[in-house]
């Protein structure tokens, strides 16, 4: 049987005060998918991500995550719905004065319901899971570099058998070899287990090694959702920023090379007239 939608929002709008971060913005998120966010700075991405979890009120139309719509549910449900997801923010936000270990377990301790090997044999298989050695349990966040931290906070959030994983900004303060490494265990972890991620992200590589479908943020809503290679060739000035940039013809480049962009022939080569113009921009 087909599995229902990850999260499904419809005609959504939130504010801050009586600015409209978000405005009829409709989005659904396919179970077991990896969909990026992307946007020009300050266009509501990580707000949008929070506004998913709760974090952010809806100040309009309706949110259905995991098949419900917390906007209904009593404080207790919405409590055992949150404990269903692992966030991944900016920083890693490890707590600073607790051991990996103590990172780790925290969210196992909170649940309440585990014994003590019961947390200590799950916090070993999630260090191990994020390529993590048993020695670097005992050390406190300022003793690993920033690729462990992002490691270490990935197992955080995954140490409640997530159903969904929320990631603002994975890669960011990553050099290139250690973001690399990182989508690479993103792959891994994905594959394996299965669950829904939902990942804001500005780098153009890390989209194109992770993600199923990108969303592009622009004028309070979603202008466009789709795979990479159909979302670049989209004709709004954010987007061809975005992508054509030195960065962004790189990515082309590569897409092209490995046979995933598809080169339509130009219509005086085949007198036909192209099958996949790009997709007008949403209003
Ligand atoms: N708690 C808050 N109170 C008031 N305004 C806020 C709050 N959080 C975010 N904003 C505003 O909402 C807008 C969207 O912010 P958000 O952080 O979601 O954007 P973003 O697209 O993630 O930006 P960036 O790419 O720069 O991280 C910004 O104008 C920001 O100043």
């Amino acid at each position: 049987m087909e599995r229902p939608d990850a999260i499904i929002m419809e005609n959504i709008g939130t504010r801050f005060g009586d600015y409209w971060i978000h405005h009829n913005l409709d989005l659904t998120v396919h179970c077991g998918e990896i969909l990026a966010i992307v946007g020009g700075s300050g266009t509501g991405k990580t707000t949008l991500l929070r506004a998913m979890m709760g974090l952010v009120p809806i100040a309009d139309g309706k949110l259905t995550i995991l098949g419900k719509n917390p906007q209904i549910l009593t404080l207790r449900e919405q409590i055992a719905l949150r404990q269903r997801w692992g966030v991944l923010f900016q920083q890693g936000a490890l707590f600073s004065a607790l051991t990996v270990f103590e990172n780790i377990a925290f969210p196992l301790r909170e649940w309440g319901h585990l014994t003590r090997t019961e947390i200590n044999d799950l916090v070993a298989l999630k260090l191990q899971m994020v390529g993590l050695q048993p020695k670097d349990a005992w050390k406190l966040p300022a003793e690993l570099s920033g690729g462990m931290i992002k490691r270490v906070a990935l197992a955080r959030a995954l140490a409640m058998e997530a159903e969904i994983l929320f990631l603002d900004e994975p890669t960011s303060g990553l050099d290139p070899i250690a973001a690399s490494d990182f989508d690479a265990l993103l792959r891994q972890v994905h594959a394996d287990i299965g669950f829904t991620v939902v990942m804001v992200s500005h780098d153009l590589d890390s989209l194109a090694a992770t993600a199923s479908r990108v969303a592009v943020l622009a004028d309070h809503k979603v202008l466009t959702v789709g795979p990479l290679n159909e979302v670049q060739a989209v004709d709004h000035p954010y987007i061809q920023a975005f992508f054509h940039g030195e960065r962004g013809e790189r990515l082309l480049n590569s897409l092209r090379a490995t046979g995933k962009l598809p080169i339509l022939p130009s219509d005086d080569q085949s007198g036909l007239t192209r099958q996949s113009d790009p997709a007008p921009a949403q209003p």
